[in-house]
């Protein structure tokens, strides 16, 4: 629905609100103020004081703060989120509370319980006002394999082979997060890419890295399976020490794309060839990122949401608790999902979001 009560939204820029000042938030402020249209940093939260003030020293009109509240009382149009993922329920519902445009990095929220009272809360307000950070639908080569999917070019898709690859983990990383924080972007990409439901999920622990942090099982194979029977393997392996790689082969009736390998350079030197390897999620993703951020700008000022909806987050946090129980169990965990309020009716997992 749109909000036709924000008269000048169209004339001046989003005063955006960052709350969290990491690693994505930085991203993200350094996006906003760089190369993001129509939008400025007005304020950086960040229960570490300093670290918003160091995010906003550079940035000519922005403010520091501790609290949402203060940002808030200032005065700001939008909010983005990036805090871990445990603490988004109550800044949503402190968001929503001031009835502002969000763009919540992935995870909604980690459990499927708080990601209902946040779409609870949504409906209760009456408006879409929540974007979830699932850049994977602005890359152009998901949106390339979408695009091959609907077309019928191939038949029909039959599987999917993923590969979700980092480096290493930040401290804190737990077994549980491997699905709630990583395979997360898989549910979210496989329902955008089949425009089905997740049906089911397994997940089987192989043989383990010497290399993962104590309390990780590292890496893990995850089946997931939707509603018309399409199979996604995914390899899950955040310790992977080589590099950063997100990659899918899909195999259709009629022939086979892959996406997510390393291209570039392929350079002759010295007796050897060869090219680089991406080294996080920043380098593969950093297009992507632009793209969501500035489509979730454009509509916030015409009072719409520009990306996957607080439903998506929801119907991906069900299928990450069916992964956990999977993980502890061994067996196959069936995904079921609440009814899908008339709020998000023709705007779910069906929302396209590059062009
Ligand atoms: N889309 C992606 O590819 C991607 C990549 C990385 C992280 N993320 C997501 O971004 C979010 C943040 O991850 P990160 O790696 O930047 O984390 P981080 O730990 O680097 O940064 C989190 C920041 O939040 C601050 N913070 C903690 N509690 C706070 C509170 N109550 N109020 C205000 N600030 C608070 C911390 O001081 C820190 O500066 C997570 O949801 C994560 O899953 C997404
Ligand atoms: O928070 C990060 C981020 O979402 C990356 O895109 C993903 O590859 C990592 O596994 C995850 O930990």
């Amino acid at each position: 629905m749109t909000d036709t009560r924000t008269p000048d939204s169209t004339t001046r820029d989003l005063r955006v609100a960052v709350i969290g000042a990491g690693r994505m938030g930085a991203d993200h402020i350094h996006r906003l103020h760089t190369r993001t249209h129509g939008a400025e940093v007005a304020a950086v939260v960040d229960v570490d004081l300093d670290r918003a003030t160091a995010a906003v020293a550079d940035i000519p009109g922005a403010r520091a703060f501790a609290t949402p509240a203060e940002a808030y009382a200032a005065g700001v149009d939008a909010v983005l989120l990036a805090t871990p993922g445990f603490l988004h329920e109550e800044a949503l519902l402190e968001a929503l509370g001031q009835d502002l445009p969000i763009l919540c990095e992935k995870p909604l929220t980690p459990d499927v319980a708080s990601a209902w009272r946040v779409v609870e809360a949504e409906v209760a307000l009456g408006r879409q006002r929540i974007q979830v950070g699932f850049m994977r639908r602005y890359d152009a080569e998901y949106a390339a394999l979408g695009q091959t999917i609907r077309s019928g070019d191939l038949g029909e898709l039959l599987m999917l082979h993923c590969r979700h690859r980092n480096p290493d983990t930040p401290p804190g990383f737990t077994n549980e997060m491997l699905i709630n924080d990583s395979v997360v972007h898989e549910f979210d990409v496989v329902r955008y890419l089949t425009g089905e439901e997740i049906t089911s999920v397994a997940v089987r622990l192989g043989k383990a890295s010497a290399k993962a942090p104590s309390g990780q099982h590292d890496p893990q194979h995850v089946l997931i399976e939707t509603a018309s029977g399409v199979l996604a393997d995914v390899e899950i392996f955040v310790n992977a020490q080589f590099g950063y790689e997100v990659a899918t082969e899909a195999a259709f009736e009629d022939g086979i794309v892959d996406i997510g390998r390393d291209t570039g350079p392929y350079v002759r030197r010295a007796g050897r060839w060869g090219g680089s390897i991406t080294p996080s999620f920043v380098e593969r993703f950093g297009a992507a990122y632009d793209l969501e951020v500035q489509a979730w700008v454009d509509a916030a000022r015409r009072g719409e949401i520009g990306g996957p909806s607080a439903w998506d987050g929801y119907a991906t946090a069900a299928c990450c608790e069916a992964g956990v129980a999977a993980q502890g169990s061994g067996e196959k965990v069936t995904v079921t999902l609440n009814e899908k309020p008339a709020l998000y009716a023709g705007s779910g997992h069906d929302r396209v979001g590059a062009a």
